[in-house]
């Protein structure tokens, strides 16, 4: 099946404040409509996303890579229905319809939604009500109303594209979400379960919750990487991608970069991944003499399929020669520059063995290292 996710982010957030709409406000280190996007990026039934936004804030469209962006209206409803219109000259078998302002949405939520779509022309996440119900006048409890039968709504909201943007098309406007649109057309709408993490950032206290959540929900990740290479004759070491000045050079099967094998290494460990021997086998001969960038850049790659960035590394060299202290940082920045992440994620540093053991004899050159990985 063919479907879309439409992304309405074209409100202004006045209950929220700050002076900023709240889909362009940071959350957890990133933008609200940032986090929004990735949950339908990374979902792998998801294929196009359409994000609906203000005409005031087509600045921000280059940023959301990937999607199609159409201009909103001044209501919910209306905006929806030009995200519609934008994919009905390619039309989706299917469309999810989302807030911006559920950063929170979880993948089981998304599959829920599709998944209902199997058995109604639409499907729609909620919640039964729990909480005593009162209607309530001045202050004062004036009464008590029947929860039985009744659901908070949440978005992702699913419906069957030709049905759903007949129904917009039909629709005199004013509806509070998707669902009544369908049901004023006669469409069926399944409920599937929701979830209280899919909170709708409203109010100038819900960035608080939704922080609060995601910590919560955070994968981390660290690993620790070993190694160590001994000494030939030669005129440089490579060294964390650095090509540093000695009178001998490190002996190995790929250019023998002890720094960058270590880190390598503290990758594949903390996605549990094995070691850079098992990806790429010393016995086979297309990888003698290979630089070790291609062995890091495997191993981040990894780590970003499988949804996880770099929080931080630190590696560490243990040798009395060469001197690393003058070539640190660009030994940082190379790492930085192979990982595709800001230098001040990367650390490189040294110490020597106060001359004891093989690195004190100058033997060799030993790294340790060590990577956090963070999933969101
Ligand atoms: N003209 C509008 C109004 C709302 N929305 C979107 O509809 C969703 C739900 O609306 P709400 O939480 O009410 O957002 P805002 O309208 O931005 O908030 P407020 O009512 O506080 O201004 C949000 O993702 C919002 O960006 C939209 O695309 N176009
Ligand atoms: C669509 C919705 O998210 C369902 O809960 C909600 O109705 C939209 O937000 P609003 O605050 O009602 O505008």
């Amino acid at each position: 099946m063919d479907i879309a996710a439409l992304i309405v982010a074209a409100g202004r957030g006045t209950r929220a404040g700050g002076g900023v709409p709240k889909q362009w406000r940071m959350l957890s280190g990133r933008r609200v409509a940032d986090w929004t996007l990735q949950a339908f990026r990374d979902h792998p039934r998801v294929g196009r996303i359409v994000v609906v936004l203000h005409p005031d804030d087509m600045g921000q469209a280059e940023e959301l890579t990937g999607a199609i962006v159409a201009t909103g209206g001044a209501t919910r409803d209306a905006s929806v229905a030009a995200g519609l219109e934008a994919l009905a000259g390619d039309p989706p078998d299917a469309v999810l319809i989302h807030d911006v302002a559920r950063p929170l949405v979880s993948p089981e939520v998304i599959d829920r939604v599709i998944d209902g779509l199997a058995h109604a022309p639409g499907a729609a996440p909620a919640l039964a009500v729990t909480d005593a119900l009162w209607t309530g006048a001045d202050g004062i409890v004036t009464g008590t109303q029947d929860r039985s039968g009744l659901y908070r709504a949440q978005t992702p909201q699913g419906f069957r594209f030709d049905a759903i943007l007949q129904a917009h098309r039909d629709h005199p406007g004013g509806a509070a979400d998707d669902v009544e649109v369908a049901r004023h057309a006669g469409l069926d709408v399944a409920i599937v379960a929701g979830d209280e993490k899919n909170l709708k950032i409203t109010g100038p206290e819900d960035f608080a919750r939704a922080e609060d959540l995601m910590r919560q929900q955070m994968d981390i990740r660290t690993g620790l990487g070993y190694d160590v290479h001994a000494f030939e004759d030669g005129d440089a070491c490579i060294l964390c991608g650095v090509a540093v000045p000695h009178d001998k050079k490190l002996k190995g099967h790929s250019d023998a970069d002890v720094g960058m094998h270590a880190l390598t290494d503290a990758i594949y460990g903390a996605l549990a991944e094995g070691d850079i021997g098992q990806h790429f086998p010393p016995s086979e001969s297309e990888w003698k003499g290979a630089a070790s960038d291609i062995f890091l850049k495997h191993a981040i790659e990894l780590a970003r399929s499988k949804g996880f960035e770099l929080a931080n590394c630190d590696v560490t060299l243990i040798c009395e020669q060469p001197k690393i202290g003058p070539h640190a940082g660009a030994m940082r920045a190379e790492l930085a520059r192979i990982m595709s992440v800001d230098p001040d994620r990367v650390s490189v540093k040294a110490t020597t063995s106060e001359r004891l053991g093989f690195t004190g004899r100058e033997e060799g050159i030993a790294s340790q290292a060590v990577a956090t990985l963070v999933r969101a």
